[in-house]
Parts: C-alpha cells; structure tokens; sequence
C-alpha cells in the first residue's frame, strides 16, 4: 500500500505526532527507501505530558538524519471557543501546508490507519448526513494540497505489534481514553474481525458513489435542473439533488442539516405540484413546472403600488400610454391577481396555464391595471 501511493521521487511532509501510527510510518518509509521527508509537529501543550511526544519527534529524527519543524502552541484552553479537535485539525493542517510551500513538497503524509477509517464511517452513518466519501479517502485535498494516507489499510493491531515487536517506541495520547469523545466511544466498541464485512460496505457505497458523480457532471449545467433527471432510485434522486443544491449556494444549510431535508425537498419537487417554493434564508428552491431552480428570494419579491408619486410608478404608466392615474395599481403579485384580471376578455390565469408560462416569468411580469376595471392596460411576457 505504502509503495503503491508513493513514489521515490517525490518530497513529502510526514505529520508525526509521537503516536504509533506516525512513528509507525516514519519507520515504515525509511524501511522502504523514502527519505526524502521533512516531518511537522504541533506540540499543542494541551496536555501535561505533551513534551514528551516531542522530545520523541526529536529524538528519531535526529537519530536518522531527518529533518523536522516544530510548531509549539501557546494556547489559553480555557477560553477556546470551538472543539479542541477541530480547531486543533485546522492549525495542524495549516502548518503543513506552510511548510509544504516551503520545501516545495509534493504531498503531506498523514497516518490514519484501517481502524480510522472505519470508525469515520461508522460515525458518519450514525450521523445519517449526507457524505461524498464514506470513510477516510487514501488521497484528498487540503487547500489545494495533496493529501496521502499511505497506512490507511492497515489495522490499528498490526501496527502495535510491528512496533512492539521492533521494540520501537511511541506516545499513547491520554486523551484517546477519553470517552466524551464521540469516536472515543465507538473506538471503545469496535471488532477488528468485523472489519472485512465493512470494508466490503464502504467499497460498494463508494463505487455507487462514484457511478453517480460520473453521471451527474454531464447533468447538472447552469442554475436549472430538468425534473426527468430524477428517476425511480431513491438513492440516485438524493445524490443528484444534493448535488444540485450544492453547487447552488446550498452548501452551507445542507452540511448542517440531516439528511431527512433532502428527503422532504424531494417529496415536494417530485410531487404533482407545478410550483413548489421552499425557502431556507434567502435562497428558495423552486420547481417551476418540469425545472428545478435555485433563486435569491429576493428575485420573487412581491410589491404593490397605487396612485403614487413614486417615479418608478410615474415612469410605468408614461411608457404604458396610460394618462389617467387614478385608480391604477401597479403589481407583481400575480397569485393575487390573475384570476381576477382580464386579458383580451380571457382571465389572466387562464392565459398562464394554457401557455404553460413559468412561474419565474410570472413573478417578472409587471401588471398595471383600473383597480375598478380589473382590466390589464399593459403587454407582459407570455
Ligand atoms: N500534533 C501533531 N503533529 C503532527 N502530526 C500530527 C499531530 N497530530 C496528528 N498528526 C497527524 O495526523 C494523523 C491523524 O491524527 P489523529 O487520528 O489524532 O487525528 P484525527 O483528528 O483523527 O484526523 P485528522 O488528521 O484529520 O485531524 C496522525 O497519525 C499524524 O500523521
């Protein structure tokens, strides 16, 4: 596995934090061949015995002539505002990438191990939120910079006994034991010899995955989804849809939210409904006959204005031929109205259905007419 994502030419930046499973790939990497690696460390000082894991760094790179950079956390815990480990991912990764620029490497090396991607996959479907990945993928990306996991095959209790057997040291971290953790917990429960039936799930789920974001790309163009996209795969209309949103400034809400908000927009944009309208902030997502469609709310904003002074109002009717400005009623809010309004003798709803118009144009159209009369005196989009 090792060999198979590395290459000898290549320089990388191995993150070592003194535990068995960076101890364990700085070894494996100078057993194989790779010494062209600078390692990182963070010495977060978060717990009391936290110089220990550098003095460990310390120590093996010195003694095999590595080079390493140290990045040592001064840190009131106390007043942190978010959660210890994802505050501490983000200034661990962002020095990383500072020395990745430095050294001008070609990749970071992180030791996650079997064990980690399986607990990552067992959170995420107890989480039930929707996921591009399902577990720890073996390469991704950091803004912009590669990431390797060249362990990530490897179960938690062969690399124990490798470095017992080896008799090479390592740092078990005292916060791991730590149950409040949530992956503490499952960590806790976790079987190895369970392990193959998961590995088989997570391949499946991917692939699947995979399949679909294939197909997808040549699906969703612009800010408009066609309906006959979806089909008869429950799974597949999900994908597609979160897809969809996620390239439509949805992003934010639906990494927040469960899964189950998927579902229900579903239900209502696969319903008989022409119009569906559902409004998160200041987005709506709106089916609009056979089209799905992401618009600022803003866009569907009603008004109504009468007898004004207003120079919008003024302006309207100048360009409308229309002198008498008494009772006119300048509008958008043609839910209000075009059942009630007359366009050559027919009513305005009638015309909307008949052509099909999309609602998008009808929220566009301008309507001016006698309030008494109830007669439309312009020419609107139809
Ligand atoms: N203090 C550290 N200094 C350098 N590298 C570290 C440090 N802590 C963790 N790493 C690197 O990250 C790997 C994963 O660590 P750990 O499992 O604690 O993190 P995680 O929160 O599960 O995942 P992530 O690395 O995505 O944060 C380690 O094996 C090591 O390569």
């Amino acid at each position: 596995m090792v060999i198979k994502l590395l290459k000898k030419s290549s320089k990388y930046i191995l993150g070592l934090s003194g535990g068995p499973d960076s101890v364990f790939l700085f070894n494996y990497l100078l057993d194989n061949g790779f010494k062209n690696f600078v390692v990182c460390h963070v010495n977060y000082n978060f717990r009391k015995d936290s110089n220990q894991d550098l003095e460990l760094v310390k120590k093996m790179c010195k003694k095999y002539e590595i080079e390493y950079f140290i990045k040592n956390i001064k840190q009131d815990y106390n007043n942190l505002k978010e959660n210890f480990e994802s505050w501490a991912r983000t200034i661990r990764y962002d020095f990383f990438c500072e020395q990745f620029e430095k050294q001008k490497a070609d990749a970071i090396l992180i030791a996650h191990n079997l064990n980690d991607h399986i607990e990552t996959y067992l959170m995420q479907k107890n989480n039930k939120k929707k996921v591009r990945y399902f577990g720890i993928n073996s390469e991704s990306y950091y803004k912009n910079k590669k990431i390797l996991r060249p362990i990530l095959s490897i179960k938690k209790s062969d690399i124990i006994k490798d470095l017992d057997e080896k008799n090479i040291g390592y740092i078990i971290d005292s916060t791991n034991s730590d149950l409040k953790y949530e992956r503490n917990k499952l960590r806790f429960t976790l079987r190895e010899n369970t392990f193959n039936k998961l590995i088989k799930e997570i391949d499946i789920k991917n692939e699947k995955i995979l399949n679909y974001k294939l197909k997808i790309e040549d699906l969703i163009y612009s800010n408009v989804l066609n309906i006959d996209k979806f089909n008869d795969d429950n799974e597949w209309n999900e994908y597609l849809l979160f897809s969809f949103l996620e390239r439509n400034q949805f992003s934010y809400f639906l990494y927040k939210t469960k899964k189950a908000i998927i579902r229900e927009f579903l239900k209502q944009i696969l319903s008989k409904k022409k119009l569906v309208e559902i409004k998160k902030g200041n987005l709506i997502l709106m089916k609009d006959y056979e089209l799905i469609r992401v618009v600022n709310s803003e866009e569907l904003d009603t008004f109504e204005i009468e007898n004004s002074n207003d120079k919008f109002f003024k302006k309207l009717l100048i360009e409308n031929n229309i002198v008498n400005h008494e009772n006119i009623v300048v509008t958008n809010n043609w839910k209000k109205y075009q059942s009630k309004l007359l366009v050559n003798d027919k009513f305005l709803s009638k015309i909307y259905r008949d052509k099909k118009i999309n609602y998008l144009k009808r929220y566009k159209n301008i309507l001016i007419f006698d309030k008494t009369k109830k007669i439309l005196l312009n020419k609107i989009n139809i």
